[in-house]
């Protein structure tokens, strides 16, 4: 078009520019979800459908930890409805206090809000921790808040610093050998716990939660605190930790799904809350103190040599930013991991012809059982990766993800002016036959190079850990532990499940809702 505009006369060239421009409103425009819309039927904001607002409705919609708003006890249910009946954008409104819900189950519009979110996106936070964070604690937070539940400038600057060597490969590399002395230790600790029948107690997803609370504590801390120990003293660090994260995080629904009596004054929920949260902040300053001791006693400082912790102490003057870091991977590091475990190995133990190809591909890659991981092993465990992604996409662990749009948007047809809260329903845009085929089979294959063309995945209908700027902070590490976890437990054990089948519930993230009693049978070879 442009080539041949300037082969015009001049005299044509400017009218066929004016009138271009003349006419651009009646011109199609390309909108999210659609192919074109002529911008004139652009449909006012008010029109999108949705349930009537309801008072009482506003009572139990709460803030859900990490992705926003939800309530939860059905919101999966609930989010499947609502798009059954109302279609691919429905608007939640009239909620008391807070912006109204904007459910879009629609990939193309899901990536175009994506796409648009500017440099410091904003992500629904839970409302809890910004109120110890920049309230009760401004004290020790001040400006410098970390990343979850703080936006814009403050949100961007904190994680400027520590988003590089947290996503580091090397780095991330540098944690096989400490997660894997972990996770025999894990391992070591279910065969002290299977039964007679061989089987797992039924609160083993208290056993998942532990290994995953000591994951953490040595990536974020640089120390064994030791929660896996079969004999804890009631008095000891890592029991109260142990309790401690239940409150930090778990409980943290009940607080939100009620009426929140505690903005208002401090209820017992909330006290406990707060003296649980400030229980952590000690808890990361004691550990980075003493990892700041040790790094000065340092005498050769290799940066490669340096663990992650170091590496943010020795770039920094103000060991603040290795507290609150620590704190905040703490703080969703624990619950998201360990519940995405408790959905792969209830998977697994139900799937024993995958289970089987899992080990006959850890069997051709890891011929000793006893051999240590590395980096490179658990590269080639390609069926091993491909079978927690399609965990991730049937049974997505964090249901939705969300943003508060910051400027009005066009999505689907409508005027969205900025202030909705946009969510991002995964765990559906997951299996929509539009953006995945056959959805309704369990195929780790389809997420495997070989597979053929015919097999589609819109890139956005399946985003576990978010998408952007403001991506899952702690995905690698969150991949390193699961990739551990599943070689060294399935290499050398089978894990079959003999009990009533488990329906998967939101109860804090979605899980199987039920006791995980699984049978763990050693491998011969
Ligand atoms: C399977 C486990 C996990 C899942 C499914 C998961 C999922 C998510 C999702 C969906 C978000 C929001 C991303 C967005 O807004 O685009 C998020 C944020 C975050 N995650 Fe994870 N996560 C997991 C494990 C972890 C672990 C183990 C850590 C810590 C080591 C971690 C640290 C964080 C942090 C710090 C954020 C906030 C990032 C920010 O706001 O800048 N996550 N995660």
């Amino acid at each position: 078009m442009m080539d041949l505009l300037k082969k015009l006369p001049k005299f044509l060239k400017i009218y066929i520019l004016k009138r271009s421009q003349s006419t651009l409103c009646e011109n199609p425009v390309k909108v999210a979800g659609t192919t074109s819309i002529n911008s004139s039927k652009i449909k006012p904001y008010s029109e999108i459908p949705g349930p009537k607002p309801i008072p009482i409705l506003g009572n139990t919609w709460r803030l859900f930890p990490i992705i926003g708003q939800y309530d939860v006890s059905d919101v999966a249910k609930l989010s499947s409805l609502f798009y059954k009946e109302y279609g691919k954008i429905v608007k939640l409104s009239g909620l008391v206090g807070r912006p109204d819900l904007l459910f879009i189950y629609d990939a193309d519009a899901i990536e175009k809000v994506y796409r648009q979110e500017g440099p410091t996106p904003f992500r629904p936070s839970m409302p809890c921790l910004v109120k110890y964070k920049s309230e009760v604690r401004k004290d020790f937070f001040g400006k410098n808040g970390g990343v979850v539940g703080v936006h814009g400038e403050p949100w961007k600057t904190f994680r400027t610093k520590v988003q590089k060597p947290i996503l580091q490969l090397q780095i991330v590399k540098k944690y096989v050998e400490p997660i894997e002395a972990v996770t025999n230790d894990f391992m070591q600790r279910m065969t002290e716990m299977k039964d007679e029948n061989s089987e797992m107690p039924s609160d083993f997803d208290n056993e998942i939660h532990k290994w995953a609370l000591e994951c953490i504590g040595r990536v974020s801390l640089d120390v064994r605190l030791g929660c896996l120990d079969s004999n804890l003293s009631p008095n000891s660090e890592a029991l109260k930790i142990i309790e401690a994260a239940k409150y930090a995080l778990r409980n943290i629904a009940i607080l939100e799904l009620r009426f929140p009596f505690w903005r208002y004054f401090p209820t017992s929920l909330w006290t406990r809350y707060v003296n649980n949260m400030n229980f952590f902040v000690e808890i990361c300053m004691k550990h980075i103190d003493e990892a700041m001791e040790r790094l000065r006693q340092k005498t050769v400082k290799n940066e490669n040599d340096l663990s992650l912790v170091e590496r943010i102490l020795a770039s920094e003057s103000d060991p603040k930013t290795a507290y609150i870091l620590a704190l905040d991977l703490i703080l969703v590091g624990i619950d998201t991991i360990s519940m995405a475990v408790c959905s792969i190995l209830y998977q697994l133990a139900t799937r024993q012809e995958q289970q089987e190809k899992l080990y006959q591909e850890l069997k051709r890659i890891l011929p000793d059982k006893n051999e240590p991981l590395t980096s490179e092993k658990l590269n080639d465990m390609v069926f091993l990766k491909a079978f927690v992604k399609e965990v991730f996409r049937m049974y997505s662990t964090v249901i939705g993800n969300g943003r508060t749009l910051q400027e009005d948007m066009i999505l689907l047809g409508y005027k969205v002016p900025k202030g909705v809260q946009v969510v991002f329903p995964t765990l559906i845009t997951g299996s929509m036959s539009e953006y995945v085929s056959e959805p309704n089979t369990f195929m780790p294959e389809r997420w495997m190079k070989s597979t053929n063309e015919t097999n589609r995945i819109h890139p956005f209908a399946s985003l576990p850990y978010g998408y952007g700027a403001r991506m899952c902070l702690g995905r690698r590490f969150a991949d390193l532990e699961i990739q551990v976890l599943l070689a060294k437990l399935f290499r050398s054990y089978k894990l079959e499940y003999h009990h009533t089948p488990l329906e998967y519930k939101v109860t804090f993230m979605y899980a199987p809702d039920g006791e995980l009693k699984f049978k763990m049978i050693p491998r011969e070879d």
